[in-house]
């Protein structure tokens, strides 16, 4: 989906999530659908059981390939698809159910998917926290880059962190 007029958010934003999120996500797509520059609806499409993990993949995918700026995903708690899409590396991704965390997490930690609980939070409260999360920016500064250098180092040595 996307929009020819200005976008009230200039981003191209991937949105996935489970059976447990269809509901929010479903809602998600009605808000943001005409405010982004594009939504990728990365299912699922219905309230059948199906497995987080696969939504996780397909939403950083279109992060990491360069075909979206940002990534939002919707489980029952927030939970699996945060566990999921931090295993892909070039993800970072976090459950926020609080407007703080939303913007901070963009602002220090460069954290480019939101991980949302469709069974936790109601979709007003998601809304906002969504349009925190858009509006954020990396603030690039020495303290934020050396945390993250780190958390690179993490990505790239795996298990052989621990004997560094
Ligand atoms: O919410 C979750 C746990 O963090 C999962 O991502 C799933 O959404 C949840 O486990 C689905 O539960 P269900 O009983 O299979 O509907």
């Amino acid at each position: 989906m996307s929009n020819s007029a200005t976008p009230s958010f200039p981003l191209r934003v991937a949105l996935g999530g489970d059976h447990a999120g269809f509901p929010l996500k479903s809602a998600i797509v009605e808000r943001y659908g005409s405010l982004l520059t594009s939504l990728t609806d990365c299912g699922t499409h219905n309230t059948e059981s199906c497995d987080y993990p696969d939504f996780a993949i397909s939403v950083s995918r279109e992060i990491i390939e360069g075909r979206a700026d940002k990534g939002i995903v919707v489980c029952g708690s927030g939970v699996g698809v945060s566990v999921a899409a931090n295993k892909i590396p070039g993800i970072r991704a976090a459950i926020c159910h609080d407007t703080y965390s939303a913007h901070q997490g963009v602002e220090h930690d460069d954290m480019n998917v939101l991980c949302i609980g469709g069974r936790i939070i109601g979709s007003e409260l998601a809304f906002e926290i969504i349009d925190a999360f858009l509006k954020a920016k990396y603030e690039p500064g020495e303290r934020h880059a050396r945390r993250l250098d780190k958390v690179l180092q993490i990505e790239a040595k795996g298990l052989g962190i621990l004997n560094a």
